[in-house]
């Protein structure tokens, strides 16, 4: 017990006085462009602590991946959501004068909105900062605990957000997922599915991509999953899906979040990701040590045919 007082006090001692470092940027686009295929970003989300972070924080980090991505990234998605209305605003407006691709933005999670009229008026007031950029509801109700039916969300969103392209939906809920994907088929909306471990299950109802945190180290294994599936071939899809399912459902057991997915990250590309910020804490080494085991253990994930 006394030791792991102890522990968490120097830890926490550790995290106090953490500051961004923006001069890991350019090194991270260029892992996720030639190392992972990936060449969409979404900035300042979950995975990278967005609400965790100050408005200039976010607005510096935010113009360090419009500026590493130039000529590299096809999107820079600037996530702009905050907890209260001027922030989110402010922060849309920033995105779009630094020239990001588009904006998202999270419902407010304290003072939640009820209903649809209420979460439409404030991503309206949000997105209206942008004009010029596409928009995208970021739902996440495990997180923010706003579960207001996307389907029903969609229904003539466009007339009061000329600027909606889409949602970021991370939510294991598919049955809403599908109904959107069929009901709204004509209006195109970008639906970008949020749940890895169930991507392929999203993709067969017609997921346009996706956004999550382990394409930042798995972004190969799921384009081969993506490419898989488009040539029809099911068997080698479900197996990239079953792996990283197992990958996940093992670090899952460990605990897993934010914190970790970081530690991760760091131990496969070499790239300082740093730690998260209070409250979360530092993964553990023996996390980090298990769970680079279980990824050495299913070569199939990490290891590509050469081009
Ligand atoms: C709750 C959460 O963090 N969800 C992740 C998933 O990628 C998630 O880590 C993964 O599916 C494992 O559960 C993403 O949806 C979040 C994300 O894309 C982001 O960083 O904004």
């Amino acid at each position: 017990m006394l030791s792991t007082k102890g522990s968490v006090s120097r830890e926490v001692t550790r995290l106090r006085s953490r500051k961004i470092n923006l001069s890991v940027i350019g090194q991270y686009v260029d892992y996720l462009v030639d190392k992972q295929g990936v060449k969409n970003v979404f900035v300042n989300g979950t995975t990278g602590e967005g609400l965790a972070l100050s408005s200039q924080e976010r607005k510096q980090l935010a113009e360090e991946w419009v500026n590493q991505g130039k000529k590299k990234l096809e999107h820079v998605i600037i996530h702009v959501g905050a907890l209260s209305l001027p922030e989110s605003k402010e922060l849309a407006r920033h995105a779009a004068e630094i020239g990001a691709s588009g904006i998202s933005a999270i419902a407010p999670f304290f003072f939640k909105p009820t209903n649809k009229g209420a979460l439409v008026a404030f991503l309206r007031e949000v997105a209206s900062e942008a004009p010029h950029i596409p928009f995208y509801y970021y739902h996440i109700p495990p997180l923010t605990g706003v579960k207001i039916c996307i389907e029903d969300l969609l229904d003539g969103i466009k007339k009061q957000i000329p600027t909606f392209q889409g949602v970021k939906y991370s939510d294991t809920d598919l049955l809403d997922f599908a109904q959107c994907m069929d009901k709204y088929n004509k209006e195109q909306f970008l639906l970008l599915y949020g749940v890895d471990e169930q991507l392929l299950s999203a993709l067969a109802v017609g997921a346009t991509g996706a956004v999550g945190s382990t394409y930042n180290y798995l972004g190969q294994a799921n384009n081969m999953m993506f490419q898989a599936y488009a040539n029809q071939d099911f068997a080698l899809a479900r197996k990239y899906q079953f792996c990283i399912g197992e990958f996940l459902s093992f670090v899952f057991k460990l605990g897993f979040g934010v914190a970790q997915t970081k530690a991760i990250m760091t131990s496969l590309s070499g790239i300082p990701m740093g730690p998260p910020r209070l409250p979360l804490m530092s993964a553990s080494e023996e996390f980090i040590t298990k769970a680079k085991a279980k990824l050495d253990s299913l070569p199939f994930l990490t290891t590509y045919p050469a081009k």
